[in-house]
């Protein structure tokens, strides 16, 4: 913390209450705020923290620097959610009756760091604070309703850096309008700083008569009205039963009654200020300024914007765009969309252009869907563009299935086919690297980049954008002329920490889902988390602390009692009626687990006939309940059969992979079951360095609200008959193979990852070992059909296994607390990770 004179602290007089917030703004700050806490008049900030240090109670140490509850509280602070700091950390109450609608302001204005049940934190940053600009949000909006919703002042830097970072982002735009270029803005002063410029004014066009409804006005700009979105429709949406909330709410109001979760006593009219709930009428009366460019300069003039520190929104117009030819594309009658796409759409399409930008939406809650329906909306020749030659053929699957274009209209860009549509506009789905790739191009191949080259795309949607280099991003967008660009993916998280090249290179995060949310309304499954930990055999262990790293990766993926609590866990999960799949990033494991628990297995070189048949066996085939997959099924598998995953080994700390492996169960096609959970089960070995990276690999999961336990006794495992390797003899033989096993055996085996292959050019072996028809099996598999398998529902205790295993539950906060308790049980490695927390 910044020193800060404490004067800051007094409360401002034009702070609006929230219920009776009175006027003590005369009184001097050394008054009890709190009801505990007294405050030394002119000490600065660091000096009060010091001074309270000995004063506070036993939770404080566990939060360390993050002990905020030392800042000054206004009176009426408790009706208010939340505390602001310094740093631009954002502490909200998830329990907070105004909650949800803070939420609504927060994510739009911060990014959320992380989401367990109660307790929330976010952070304002530079880039949250463009992406809130560039949907509607307005600077002193921003501060009045962060004043309004804390608890304490918000701290002057705050101020600061929001009025730092809004006031020119997102106030300029590049607008196409009738296929001519302008430079829009609401601040006619903007726009004359900016031709000001040598650079701009030397590529705007001067002298034309404007023949739309804009006028000239005293300074030489246009002049017109914002555009509006109330004639728009975005497809899929029935008003009626699109929001089960504001119906509740509706009818709850109707009543005189505040339904759950809604704003008490009238306080909704805070959120109004910030236009929340008024996108629609956006701008609507403002007058919008503007000059136009030429078209082959737009370049030139982004860049330049960008060096002046006005980067330009880009919006399409896409209703105005008379030169590109329309595509006949739209959502199916019967395909209608969640309230949560539908917001995330509304957030593209809220005045009624297409803001480019991104947004994030758990896996498995239907970003395809999200896209296809933004393409219906855009109505222009769509490029897709995607990780892998997979997962092309699953867009096109999906765009068959959701929307009404024609076959003929989908064309394919892979390395095995390079069609084109038929017509004057249709759909492009392609990769990346067939996109990036400059080098060794085949004829055929150097045609249809012409072809994509030559025209220009209405809409450009990237999927997966957090896995793709930026350099691969830079050749792609220069390569191709698209005028709006919707970025999706499921976790804004890269291990390489270089999320925000894609901010500017694509735009900002227009929408963040709440994994915890969409699971509490059954959009996705609920998910037991769980590690377990197993202990290595002495023989293994000894082992382990002689070997070389790469050796010690194999002994501690093979420890025979992990066998054992996979076996276990498979036969229990099996009895209970689950599918389960068993993933091992490690083929040599992953081969050595199933021909063992004598089950099937999938990994890069299984060939595509054993594929199909294993996966239709899994789906439709009550013997078989549990298959073995490797990395390639990380993505792109959609089994909405599975209801457990067990990992036995994974690559490092990876919270990506973490992420898309849960994935893989929270489409469960029960997930609304009553009772019904999902289960996720990862395997370490007790005291080894695995546990390390599970505990990294788990940090996006829990920031998004799952709790994990740990699982430290297979309760029922010792009187288990049968299980592999029990006694020493087997024990022993299996750890001479492992040291005997060639050190690559530890390797990954494929470390191309499916979802990167592509990217690294390797497009033959995956469509070689492709699962194409694969996928388009299990799309049409997923309406019918039932697998047979049995279902006992019993209670989340049961359920969870707590009532056959011992466990220590851990999240963020819990794990901190029983930190102390369970360190015993630790190793030094994992010790020494939560010393630091
Ligand atoms: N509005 C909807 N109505 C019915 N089903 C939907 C809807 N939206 C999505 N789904 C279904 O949910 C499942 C998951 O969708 P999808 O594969 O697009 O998820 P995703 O977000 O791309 O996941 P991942 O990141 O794991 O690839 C699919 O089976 C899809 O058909």
């Amino acid at each position: 913390m910044n020193g800060v004179q404490v004067d800051s602290f007094r409360r401002r007089r034009d702070e609006g209450p929230i219920h009776d917030i009175g006027d003590h703004a005369d009184q001097d700050i050394d008054e009890d705020f709190s009801g505990k806490l007294l405050v030394p008049k002119h000490a600065t900030m660091d000096a009060l923290a010091r001074s309270h240090n000995f004063q506070r109670d036993s939770v404080s140490y566990i939060f360390g620097d993050h002990d905020y509850t030392w800042l000054a509280l206004k009176q009426d602070h408790e009706s208010r959610p939340l505390w602001i700091t310094e740093d631009g950390h954002i502490i909200l109450e998830g329990f907070s009756p105004i909650a949800e609608k803070a939420i609504d302001f927060l994510i739009t204005i911060a990014e959320p760091v992380s989401r367990p049940s109660h307790i929330h934190e976010y952070k304002l940053t530079p880039y949250s604070l463009y992406a809130a600009v560039s949907v509607g949000l307005e600077t002193e909006d921003i501060i009045e309703v962060l004043s309004r919703l804390s608890k304490v002042p918000v701290p002057e830097s705050i101020l600061g850096l929001i009025r730092d970072c809004t006031l020119s982002y997102g106030k300029v735009k590049l607008v196409l309008k009738h296929n001519r270029y302008f430079v829009e803005s609401s601040h006619p002063d903007m726009l004359q700083k900016l031709l000001r410029d040598p650079v701009i004014s030397g590529a705007r066009i001067t002298g034309e008569e404007d023949n739309s409804s804009n006028g000239m006005t005293g300074n030489g700009l246009l002049t017109n009205k914002a555009p509006n979105a109330k004639d728009l429709t975005i497809p899929g949406i029935k008003k009626d039963v699109a929001d089960p909330n504001k119906a509740a709410g509706a009818a709850a109001s109707a009543n005189g009654a505040t339904a759950p979760g809604n704003v008490p006593n009238g306080e909704e009219e805070i959120f109004a200020v910030v236009g929340l709930d008024r996108e629609d009428d956006d701008g609507e009366n403002d007058d919008v300024h503007s000059f136009e460019i030429d078209s082959s300069s737009v370049e030139i003039v982004k860049k330049r914007c960008n060096e002046l520190d006005y980067p330009m929104l880009e919006e399409y117009d896409f209703r105005n765009d008379s030169v590109n030819p329309d595509l006949e594309i739209d959502l199916k009658p019967i395909t209608v969309i969640r309230p949560y796409q539908e917001k995330s759409l509304s957030k593209m399409f809220g005045n009624g252009r297409a803001r480019s930008g991104i947004i994030v939406l758990p896996c498995g809650a239907g970003k395809t869907l999200v896209g296809i329906t933004a393409a219906c909306t855009v109505k222009k020749s769509t490029l897709v563009l995607c990780t892998s030659s997979v997962s092309v053929l699953q867009w096109k699957q999906q765009f068959l299935l959701w929307s009404n274009i024609k076959p003929h209209q989908i064309a394919l860009f892979t390395s095995d086919q390079k069609e084109k549509f038929l017509g004057s506009a249709g759909i492009v789905i392609s990769t990346y690297s067939m996109v990036a790739n400059t080098r060794n191009r085949s004829h055929d191949s150097q045609k249809m980049m012409n072809f994509l080259r030559s025209r220009e795309w209405g809409f450009l949607l990237l999927d997966e954008v957090h896995v793709v280099p930026a350099n691969m991003f830079r050749k792609v967008l220069t390569t191709i002329a698209a005028h709006a660009k919707l970025g999706l993916t499921a976790t804004l998280v890269r291990e390489d920490e270089k999320i925000d090249d894609l901010n500017f290179l694509i735009g900002p995060k227009l929408y963040e889902a709440n994994w915890m949310d969409l699971a509490s309304r059954g959009h996705i499954a609920n998910v037991q988390c769980a590690e377990v930990w197993c202990p290595m055999t002495p023989e293994f262990y000894r082992e382990y602390l002689r070997e070389n790293s790469r050796k010690r990766t194999l002994l501690y993926v093979m420890n025979p009692n992990k066998f054992q609590a996979c076996q276990y866990l498979i036969r229990y999960h099996e009895e209970r009626g689950d599918k389960i799949i068993v993933f091992s990033d490690n083929v040599h494991a992953l081969v050595a687990y199933a021909r063992k628990l004598e089950k099937p297995f999938i990994y890069g070189e299984t060939s595509q006939q054993e594929r199909v048949r294993i996966l239709q066996n899994f789906q439709y085939n009550p013997k078989i309940n549990t298959i073995f997959l490797s990395k390639v099924g990380d993505t792109s598998i959609d089994l909405p059969e599975a209801t457990c995953l067990i990992q036995v080994s994974s690559h490092y700390g990876s919270r990506r992979q973490e992420a898309q492996r849960l994935g893989r169960i929270l489409r469960a096609k029960r997930r609304n079951d009553e009772g019904f959970n999902a289960f996720f089960y990862s395997l370490v070995s007790k005291d080894t360095q695995e546990m390390y990276y599970s505990t990294k690999r788990q940090q996006f999961l829990i920031d998004q609200g799952y709790a994990f336990k740990v699982i430290t006794n297979l309760d029922g495992m010792d009187q288990e008959q049968d299980l592999v390797y029990s006694t020493h003899s087997e024990q022993m033989s299996l750890l001479q193979s492992v040291l005997l096993a060639q050190e690559s055996a530890a390797d990954l085996n494929e470390d191309v990852e499916p979802d990167l292959d592509d990217l690294t050019g390797n497009t033959t072996r995956r469509s070689g070992g492709g699962g194409g028809s694969v996928l388009s099996h299990m799309g049409s598999s997923i309406a019918g059909g039932s697998n047979g398998a049995k279902r006992s529902v019993g209670g989340l205790r049961s359920l969870s296994g707590g009532d056959q295993m011992a466990y220590v539950e851990y999240n963020k906060a819990i794990s901190l607390k029983d930190d102390k308790k369970n360190r015993g049980e630790r190793h030094v490695l994992f010790k020494k990770h939560y010393g630091k927390k």
